[in-house]
C-alpha cells in the first residue's frame, strides 16, 4: 500500500498510473487487510487520512473508497476531527464507488438504533442499523453466505445488523439467518461482516466493477 501522507514518509500516492486507485479510510481499524486485498486485485491502495488524500496531485480523485471495520464511534470522531466527513459524503453522493464493512457500514447508515454518546454517521445509505446486534466479541463467528453478490466467506465481529431498509432504491443483497447483513444502492455497498479477514474478494471485485 502507498501511504498518501507525507508525514508517513512511504512515498507519493500512486494516482493516474492506469490501474484504479482505491482509497482506504485509514483512521482506525482493518486498513491494511483491505489494502492487501485491493492490491491482490492489481489495483492501487492509498490511505485516506485527510481531505487532500482523496485528490491526487493532478486533481484526479481516487477511483473508489473503502470504509473499513473497526470501532465506528472512534472512526466517526476522527473523521470529523480531520474534516473528512463532508468531503467523503460529497464524493460518495457524487458517484464515488464505495464499500463500507462493519464499522464502515455503520458510518454509511442514515439511522443508528444505539449510537455511542455523540456519535454521528455520514448518512448515505437509507438504512437503520443496530450497532452491536450480534453481541460481544466472544460471540463472533465465521460463515459462508449465499448472497446476491455471490458466495462469500464472512467474518462477523461485534457485527451490526441492518434492522430496516428504508429507501426503495436500496437493495438487500445478503442475509445471515434472518438478519439483513448486506445492501447496495447505486455504487455504494455496505456489509455487516469482514470479507477482508477471510480474504474473500467478492465485494472488492464488485467495487472495482463500478470504476470507470
Ligand atoms: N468489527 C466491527 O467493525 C465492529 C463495529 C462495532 N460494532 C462498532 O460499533 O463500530
Amino acid at each position: 500500500m502507498v501511504i498518501a501522507d507525507s508525514q508517513a514518509g512511504i512515498g507519493a500516492p500512486a494516482f493516474s498510473t492506469g490501474a484504479p486507485t482505491v482509497g482506504v479510510l485509514g483512521l482506525q481499524g482493518g486498513v491494511r487487510e483491505h489494502a492487501d486485498l485491493v492490491e491482490s486485485l492489481d489495483a492501487h491502495a492509498v490511505q485516506i487520512r485527510k481531505p487532500a488524500d482523496l485528490v491526487g496531485p493532478d486533481g484526479a480523485r481516487v477511483d473508489a473508497l473503502i470504509l473499513p471495520g473497526g470501532e465506528s464511534s472512534v472512526i466517526d470522531r476522527l473523521a470529523r476531527m480531520f474534516g473528512l466527513d463532508a468531503p467523503i459524503r460529497e464524493q460518495v453522493e457524487a458517484g464515488l464507488p464505495t464499500l463500507g464493512t462493519c464499522a464502515g457500514l455503520i458510518l454509511l447508515a442514515k439511522r443508528l438504533e444505539n449510537p455511542a454518546p455523540g456519535q454521528q454517521t455520514l448518512g448515505i445509505l437509507d438504512i437503520t442499523v443496530n450497532r452491536n446486534a450480534f453481541g460481544p466479541q466472544v460471540e463472533s463467528a465465521e460463515a459462508t453466505l449465499g448472497t446476491e453478490w455471490g458466495e462469500i466467506r464472512a467474518a462477523f465481529i461485534r457485527a451490526p445488523q441492518i434492522v430496516s431498509v428504508d429507501g426503495a432504491e436500496t437493495r438487500v443483497m445478503a442475509h445471515y439467518g434472518d438478519a439483513i447483513v448486506g445492501v447496495e444502492r447505486g455504487k455504494v455497498l455496505g456489509a455487516s461482516f469482514h470479507p477482508e479477514l477471510t480474504r474473500d474478494t467478492t465485494l472488492h471485485q464488485r467495487l472495482l466493477s463500478f470504476v470507470g
